[in-house]
This record gives structure tokens, C-alpha cells and sequence, in this order.
């Protein structure tokens, strides 16, 4: 049969069945991998399609016997055949930390995937400061979304930009981000008026990512909350081109290779002086640039 790994927890995969002739689909069965990592020397991921060998029917007990190709990897987190990553901060408690978007954003940028961000908690936004995030962060070239999950707002323009793909969630704890989980799902419950199958996820803290049918060929990977995140193999000079909002500035800096930091003449701060560039995209810039800085100046470890 054929499957796809959801979760895969101290040795074991959970594979849910996607084509069976002999049994039903979209049961999920525990398998080992052996063999695997002999024959084609890769370890199964999280999102990886797979070919198994039912051990047990009754007790739905397989083996993994073949990887199928990866249309793409993750390292952090790890997940195969993730197709974009949507983040979530929410607009008040807790209020956004901008440095560690920042992070995030870099993070899956260098691993080639595309980022929606998500504001969450917007039916308690009072001063609309949802709209001047996303205000922000479009102007910076990413999709951005302002979201309820208690009032259940923006969910069917986010289930859009969702459906048909696998979709990394990630975010700091508290924002939100299982309630959004739940309500995706519930509305799949909905939709094919079925009674709730979905799995009660009540107040657990997600330890292992895991991946989540959400509706047709749409899965969203579940993934723990994080509180930092390390800039890892990038040099100090490579950080402006992750802040595309300066790419038509820097052609008005006097020094080629201009840091924005300490030159004179620099299109990027003159940008920033009128307003064309965001104070808190350039404080965080300014930050990581002098933290890369650092690790460099000590020799700094990189891995
Ligand atoms: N007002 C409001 N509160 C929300 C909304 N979404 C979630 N909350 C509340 O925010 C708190 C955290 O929600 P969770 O869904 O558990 O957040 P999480 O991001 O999964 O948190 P971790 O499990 O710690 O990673 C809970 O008290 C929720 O009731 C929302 O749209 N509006
Ligand atoms: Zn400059």
C-alpha cells in the first residue's frame, strides 16, 4: 500500500494509507523502517510518500519498505515535501516579536520556501494594528493574512492559499496556532457533514510535528512552538538580501557593498528617513547584522 508518514515518534512511523486495494484509505498505521536506511541510506521524514508492507491488518502494523521521491527537504523543521510555510504571530497577547519573524522568515527563505504570515487575535485587535503589520510585511514582498480563529475570520482565504499543498505552521507559543489547526479542521468535518472524526486536540502543547489532513490533498505540518531561533550559515553581508524592501534603495549607496549600518550616503537609510522603509524591518536588521557580526569576530561556531 501506499502512504504518507504524519508523525514519526522514537522510531516509529505513522503512515496514513492514501491508496490500499485491499483495505480502506486514510487509516494510519505504525511501521517500522527497516532496511531503509541500508538500501537507499536516507532516514523517512515526516511528509515523506512511502510504499509499505502491512504486517498486520487488525492491528495496522507495517513496515516501510520504499521512499518515494522528495519534491523537497526540510532540515528545520524536518519535513519532506512541504510546499510553503505559513507563520503566526499574533496582533496582542502576546504582541509580535518582529526580530524573530525576521528570523523565521530568513530561515525557510535559505531552505527555498515561501512564507504567509499570519496575524492572529485579530477580534481583539482594538486599535488596528493588524493592518499595519501586514502593511509592513507586504511592502516587503510576503502574503499576509489577518485571522480569528475564535471568530472563525479569514480562515476561507487562508484554507485558498492552503488547498492542494503541505504547509509548515509555524509560531511562538500562545498565538494561537492549535485553535487555527482546529477550526481548519472542523471545517472539513463540516463540509462533508460527517460526525467529528477530527482528533480532540484540547490544551496539549505540540511536542512532534505532525502532519494534518485538513481536506483534499491538503496537509498543514503542525509544528512546536518556538521561542528563538539562531541565524545559522549566513555572513553578515548576505543578510540584506533577505530584506528585499531594500533592493531598489541600494543602488543610491555611495559604497559598493555598503552595510546600511555606519556609511554615509546610503539609499537604504535615506529610505528609511522617509518612511519608505520600515523602522522595525530596519532595527532588525541593524540587530541581526551585528549578532552575525559577533559569531564571526569570535570565530564563531556555525552549524
Ligand atoms: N481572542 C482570541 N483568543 C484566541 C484566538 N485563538 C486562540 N486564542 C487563545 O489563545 C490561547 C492560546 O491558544 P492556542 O491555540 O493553545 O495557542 P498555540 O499557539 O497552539 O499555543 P501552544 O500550544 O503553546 O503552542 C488560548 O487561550 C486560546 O483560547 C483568537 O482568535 N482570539
Ligand atoms: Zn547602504
Amino acid at each position: 500500500m501506499r502512504g504518507r508518514i504524519v508523525k514519526g515518534i522514537g522510531g516509529f512511523y505513522y503512515v496514513k494509507v492514501v491508496s490500499d486495494a485491499e483495505g480502506p484509505e486514510s487509516e494510519t498505521y505504525e511501521c517500522k523502517a527497516k532496511g531503509i536506511f541500508r538500501k537507499d541510506n536516507r532516514k523517512p521524514l515526516v511528509g515523506d510518500e512511502v510504499i509499505v508492507d502491512v504486517l498486520d491488518r487488525e492491528k495496522r502494523l507495517g513496515n516501510v519498505r520504499e521512499l518515494l521521491p522528495r519534491h523537497s527537504e526540510l532540515i528545520r523543521p524536518a519535513v519532506a515535501n512541504a510546499d510553503q510555510a505559513v507563520v503566526i504571530f499574533s496582533i496582542v497577547k502576546p504582541r509580535p516579536n518582529f526580530n524573530l519573524l525576521d528570523r523565521f522568515l530568513i530561515m525557510m527563505e535559505q531552505q527555498g520556501v515561501d512564507c504567509i504570515i499570519c496575524f492572529s487575535k485579530e477580534d481583539l485587535d482594538e486599535n488596528g494594528e493588524g493592518g499595519k503589520y501586514r502593511q509592513i510585511y507586504e511592502n516587503c514582498g510576503y502574503r499576509t493574512l489577518t485571522i480569528s480563529a475564535k471568530y472563525k475570520k479569514g480562515i476561507r482565504e487562508l484554507r485558498e492559499l492552503l488547498s492542494g499543498r503541505i504547509t509548515v505552521a509555524a509560531g511562538p507559543s500562545g498565538v494561537g496556532k492549535s485553535s487555527l489547526i482546529n477550526c481548519l479542521q472542523s471545517e472539513i468535518v463540516m463540509e462533508i457533514g460527517e460526525i467529528s472524526t477530527k482528533i480532540e486536540r484540547g490544551k496539549h502543547t505540540t511536542r512532534h510535528s505532525e502532519l494534518i489532513d485538513i481536506g483534499e490533498n491538503t496537509y498543514i505540518l503542525d509544528t512546536p512552538g518556538f521561542s528563538s531561533l539562531g541565524l545559522f550559515e549566513l555572513e553578515k553581508e548576505q543578510l540584506a538580501g533577505y530584506y528585499h524592501e531594500f533592493d531598489s534603495c541600494e543602488k543610491f549607496c555611495k559604497f559598493g557593498g555598503c552595510s546600511h549600518i555606519n556609511e554615509q550616503n546610503c539609499g537604504v537609510k535615506e529610505a528609511l528617513a522617509k518612511n519608505l522603509i520600515s523602522e522595525i524591518r530596519y532595527e532588525n536588521y541593524r540587530l541581526l547584522y551585528e549578532e552575525l557580526d559577533k559569531v564571526r569576530y569570535r570565530g564563531g561556531r556555525r552549524n
